[in-house]
């Protein structure tokens, strides 16, 4: 057997392992070159984003990933051009899951791994266990960090994928206030995600399935000559393997190629606090999804007036909330200052007095743009194979739910083709071609092309503009608009869903949407991506 293993072999902060080669008889150890500009990047998030430590207090990464380390930096650095920002207050990092610790430790040998996925946030961790439980020899390679993201989902789609222990907490119904009349109850039990409840389990399933970990960076994707892949990290490690998957986030962008001429990436802003609060207004028995109202009421010309911004409430008990003021999207990224100033005149118009501040939290969600160009060789899968939702920017349900089948498409074209003279002669890119259409398929694209034919519109929309869009969807039968949340209409629903929409819709919003399909290049996409056979 050819041995491809480390070059560098000494101090073992991470070991890569290859537990199902019994017969690996040199104990390879690698070592892993300390990171040094990177030490807050998370590849490990299916979004980018950058997390402090609980010690520090503000910390923002450039594009070249360079921490910055005050507010004068941080607009130095381009301010809202920062690919993704995330910050934890207060919040000890230290009881969190290591995959390093948690990863079976058995080195690597003579071994060609079947699948090497690279990036450890949800994403990459589902589908390294789904792939290594169906018998493949899976390694997962990204930095060893805790997630940091808040998740909140739809507490059935958790269930409904075993996960429901992974709930924090739960609220029994969902509001959505639009305007001063009555919320509307959305019907749906809501559950913020316990991330390192979320971490362990997604970690157990890698243990349990044998999955080998490598602690590093991922530098380039080479191919060998005979039609491996070969995983180029930091430290000169090279890891071949017969398949890669990307799975490290929006800005995974150096490894994949994408369809050139897609449509413009918009994105969602949003910043959040977890506080303790007097005066709080929410029942504590609600979530709620979104509110709309305008206390502050800033001045038609102001910058706040400009973004149309909505708040999420999640209050953990009477007095404990975390409170996030959302730009659901826009075509530039609302300035993070501008968010935070907004909550806060919203929270004071409100009457809400903060006490203590227990965690912040700045998140920054490419939505949009184009496909990964499929004719690739490398994989991908999560937020770096586009699968964030273009309409609300939700991913992770849609990359837990896919990791199964996706990792059974990749399990059943490597056992269909392993012979040597197909990898030499380049089979593998037709290999990549099926899997690729397995995740993007003519139906997902139509719905996609949907979905960015309805971003197109959202961006354009002001405050008013948007209560009323709101208000039509959450008159839409529920299976509807649960469907169009939950990507699981299919394009013929989609279309029902618009014809529906058109009827209820208000005068105004009817003309707005066919003229808005007549103008908008999406709306030229969408009628192609629907006509193509
Ligand atoms: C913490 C976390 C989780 C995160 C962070 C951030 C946040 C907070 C976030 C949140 C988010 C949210 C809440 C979201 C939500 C969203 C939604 C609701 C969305 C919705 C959307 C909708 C849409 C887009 C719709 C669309 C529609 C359409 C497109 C229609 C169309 C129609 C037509 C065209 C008609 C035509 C007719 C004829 C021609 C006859």
């Amino acid at each position: 057997m050819e041995c491809f293993g480390a070059r560098n072999m000494t101090a073992t902060m991470a070991v890569f392992t290859c537990p199902r080669f019994t017969d690996c008889n040199i104990r390879h150890k690698f070592s892993l070159l300390k990171q040094r500009r990177f030490t807050n990047l998370s590849a490990s998030s299916s979004l980018r984003q950058i997390k402090c430590s609980a010690k520090s207090d503000r910390c923002v990464v450039d594009k070249q990933g360079i921490s910055v380390a005050d507010e004068e930096d941080y607009v130095k650095a381009g301010g809202s051009e920062l690919f993704f920002v995330q910050m934890q207050r207060t919040k000890s990092m230290e009881s969190q899951s290591k995959l390093s610790e948690k990863l079976a430790q058995i080195p690597i040998g003579n071994c060609i791994l079947d699948l090497v996925v690279i990036g450890c946030g949800p994403a990459g961790l589902a589908l390294a266990a789904e792939s290594a439980k169906l018998g493949l020899n899976v390694g997962l390679i990204g930095p060893d960090l805790p997630f940091t993201n808040n998740y909140g989902v739809w507490q059935d789609e958790f269930i409904g994928l075993g996960l429901e222990g992974c709930i924090e907490h739960s609220w029994k119904d969902t509001l959505v206030y639009l305007d001063d009349a009555d919320p509307i109850r959305i019907g749906r039990a809501y559950g913020r995600v316990h991330r390192d409840l979320l971490h362990e389990e997604l970690l157990r399933r890698c243990v349990e399935s044998g999955v080998s970990y490598l602690s590093s960076k991922v530098e380039r994707i080479t191919e060998a000559p005979n039609g491996y892949s070969l995983i180029e990290c930091e430290g000169n490690i090279t890891i071949p393997c017969r398949l890669a998957t990307v799975a490290s986030g929006a800005a995974s962008g150096k490894f994949l190629e994408y369809e050139l001429g897609g449509p413009r990436v918009c994105v969602q802003t949003a910043y959040g606090i977890e506080v303790e609060v007097e005066n709080n207004p929410y029942d504590p028995d609600l979530m709620v999804f979104m509110d709309y109202r305008d206390f502050s009421k800033h001045k038609p010309e102001s910058l706040e007036a400009k973004y149309p911004t909505f708040l999420y409430v999640m209050a953990m008990s009477p007095t404990k909330i975390f409170f996030e003021e959302t730009c659901l999207a826009s075509r530039e990224a609302m300035p993070f200052n501008l968010l935070k100033s907004k909550l806060m005149s919203r929270l004071k118009a409100m009457g809400i007095r903060i006490t203590r501040t227990y965690e912040e939290e700045w998140s920054y969600i490419p939505v949009g743009g184009s496909l990964p160009n499929t004719e690739q060789k490398n994989l991908a899968f999560g937020a770096a194979a586009s699968m964030v939702h273009p309409a609300t920017g939700y991913s992770v349900v849609r990359s837990l739910s896919e990791a199964p089948n996706y990792a059974a498409v990749i399990a059943k074209i490597l056992r269909q083709d392993q012979s040597k003279e197909m990898i030499s002669l380049g089979k593998y890119t037709n290999i990549s071609k099926q899997a690729w259409e397995t995740l993007w398929p003519l139906e997902r694209k139509r719905q996609r092309a949907f979905f960015l034919f309805g971003l197109s519109h959202i961006v354009l929309m002001d405050l008013e503009g948007t209560r009323t869009f709101f208000r039509t969807f959450f008159r839409l039968p529920k299976w509807m608009w649960w469907g169009f949340l939950g990507s699981s209409l299919s394009s013929t629903d989609l279309i029902i869903f618009a014809l529906y929409m058109f009827v209820i819709a208000p005068h105004s919003l009817r003309m707005e949407l066919v003229r808005h399909l007549l103008s908008d290049p999406t709306g030229a996409t969408m009628v192609k991506a629907y006509l193509t056979i």
